[in-house]
């Protein structure tokens, strides 16, 4: 069944902190009006679809709508009082609803989200990672490790939010404000004890994470993505630099081995451990005598100061993953948690949701479904499949509509050249012609000399490519469908249809070996 695109959930702690308008309008930096010390406060939303009674309801101006257009919207789910800016305030008071006016409700929200929560974050170890790449897998590991060392946890991030045991879909990389302290002042009721998140560059442009400092951000790598909303790579760095900031966080963990990781440590205005998986001498921490196995797997070493050395054994493949576990140490090792934690729960962990993720089945070729989507993550991929397949490296992908257009070309070009064959489909078109998305990851593929690159078909429907790309195989082969992980839907003209590519695969793989064992029978006849 069809539903429309995702949003984001709303889950409150079962006992919140009560204030009055008047407190929170002083905290807001904006006077007290008659009357509101005797309204009541009991969360806080920025979005109508999430608001619940007692919540004060934050009317910003956006890209696309004012929140003051549904202010009328807020007050009949329960809200008892709006916090706009002039431009809102009218439509909140016909509204009926209390209004404290502030010159820029977005630059208040996160602090204030924060307070009316109480500061969850305060009361919880808080590591963040932010980069291109890598911050799915980054924590993953920085959650299995924490509750090796004997902390309950918290997991905010694309694939899961969690809160202790229970597990919540994630609507966002990083939610918003006043859903995320929520979360946060719920993690702490119910005895959670340090929260590994993902922290996006549109967290840190909206302000999603102000109210929170971090006890130790990661910086895992900076390549092009998301320019549709930074424009140019020197502001999605300046984003995302924003989180080694004292406001942010206490202490940062930086990759050595990327351009900007290495500006970052240089210039962060926090104390800053660097680790480098490429052994670079200068690194704190380092990966050595890395070995990545053909199934899969990975042993290496980490070395840090004063003769600190630790054997690491990761069953996830490939030497981006050596850089993910190394971070995730590292960082693990600036917050205090034992090394012994990490040791035995990465050799334990054994993967997460649509990252390099193998689907299971009797053919003699690997299929493999990744959430690459960014030029950097394609080569990455692709070219650690190269080493361990036998045969030809097959690749399915496409890109996501309403997303970064200048990557498009360079993930043609980057698979063109790194595959054997590749197969161009949709990925999300969202508002988008797929047609135009699919012709400007063409132009890329095409771009290349046909002497460097592999052969390169466009099959629009994404089934269709998955089954192209599977009835291509060959014993030895390795095909890659990439770029929609763990996603279970795919979002067009703003309805999301089911469809999750390991699901895809295996019916395609179930589809051709019915119909090799079908063929077999009538060879050998009755
Ligand atoms: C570019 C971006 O991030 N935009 C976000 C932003 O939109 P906006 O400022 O334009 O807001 P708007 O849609 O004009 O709405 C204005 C106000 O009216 C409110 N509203 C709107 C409709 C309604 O019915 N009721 C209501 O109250 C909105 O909540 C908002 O407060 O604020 C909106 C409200 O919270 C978000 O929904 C919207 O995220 C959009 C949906 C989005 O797709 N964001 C993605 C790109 C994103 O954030 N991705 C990163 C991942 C990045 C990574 O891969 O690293 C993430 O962290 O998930
Ligand atoms: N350190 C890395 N360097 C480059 N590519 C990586 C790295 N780690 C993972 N990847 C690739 O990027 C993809 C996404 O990885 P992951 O989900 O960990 O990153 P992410 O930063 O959380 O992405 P997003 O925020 O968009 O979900 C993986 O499926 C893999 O293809
Ligand atoms: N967090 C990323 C995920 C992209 C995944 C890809 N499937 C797409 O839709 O572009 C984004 O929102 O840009």
């Amino acid at each position: 069944m069809a539903v429309p695109a995702a949003q984001p959930m709303s889950r409150r702690p079962a006992n919140p902190p009560r204030h009055t308008l008047a407190e929170i309008a002083r905290v807001a930096g904006a006077d007290p009006a008659p009357g509101f010390a005797e309204v009541t406060v009991t969360g806080v939303a920025q979005d109508s679809r999430l608001v619940v009674p007692g919540d004060l309801y934050i009317a910003r101006p956006g890209t696309v709508a004012h929140g003051a257009d549904y202010a009328a919207q807020a007050a009949h789910a329960g809200a008892v009082a709006a916090l706009t800016d002039p431009s809102g305030a009218a439509a909140c008071r016909e509204a009926d609803l209390p209004t404290i006016v502030v010159p820029d409700p977005q630059s208040v929200l996160g602090p204030l989200a924060a307070w009316i929560y109480g500061h969850p974050s305060r009361d919880l170890l808080m590591l963040g990672v932010t980069g291109t790449n890598g911050k799915t897998t980054t924590t993953f590991l920085l959650d299995v490790a924490l509750r090796q060392a004997g902390h309950r946890t918290g997991l905010l991030g694309t694939v899961e939010t969690r809160v202790g045991e229970e597990v919540l879909p994630s609507a966002r990389t990083t939610p918003e404000a006043p859903e995320l302290q929520a979360l946060l002042a719920l993690m702490r009721e119910r005895g959670v004890t340090a929260v590994a998140m993902e922290v996006s560059s549109h967290a840190l442009t909206y302000g999603r994470v102000a109210g929170v400092v971090f006890d130790v951000a990661g910086f895992s790598n900076l390549t092009q993505d998301h320019l549709e909303l930074h424009g140019d790579l020197e502001s999605y760095f300046a984003a995302k630099a924003a989180l080694f900031h004292p406001d942010r966080a206490r202490r940062g963990v930086v990759n050595l081995d990327d351009h900007y990781g290495r500006r970052l440590a240089r210039h962060a205005p926090i104390e800053v451990v660097t680790c480098s998986a490429a052994g670079a001498p200068g690194a704190d921490w380092r990966a050595e005598a890395v070995h990545l196995t053909s199934d899969g797997t990975s042993r290496f070493r980490i070395v840090g100061p004063e003769g600190a050395r630790y054997a690491l054994n990761l069953n996830l493949p490939g030497d981006f993953n050596v850089a993910n576990a190394l971070l995730a140490a590292t960082m693990l090792v600036t917050a205090g948690v034992e090394p012994a934690a990490f040791v035995s729960a990465f050799a334990e962990f054994t993967g997460l949701p649509g990252r390099m993720e193998r689907v299971p089945g009797p053919q003699d070729f690997s299929v493999i479904v990744d959430y690459a989507h960014t030029p950097d993550a394609v080569g990455v991929v692709l070219r650690s499949a190269r080493q361990w397949t036998k045969g030809r490296v097959i690749a399915v992908l496409g890109c996501g509509g309403d997303r970064d257009q200048g990557k498009r070309p360079l993930m043609g070009q980057v698979a063109a050249r790194e595959a054997d064959m590749v197969v161009i489909t949709d990925d999300n078109p969202r508002s988008e012609d797929p047609a135009r998305v699919r012709r400007a990851i063409l132009d890329g593929a095409c771009a290349v000399p046909a002497t460097e690159r592999g052969d390169v078909v466009d099959v629009p429907d994404r089934r269709e490519a998955i089954r192209w790309a599977i009835g291509a195989a060959r014993p030895g082969d390795t095909v890659l469908i990439l770029g929609k992980g763990h996603e279970q839907g795919q979002e067009v003209a703003g309805v999301v249809y089911p469809f999750d590519d390991r699901v895809v695969a295996q019916e395609v793989l179930h589809e051709m070996s019915e119909t090799t064992q079908a063929a077999e029978r009538r060879v050998a006849g009755p």
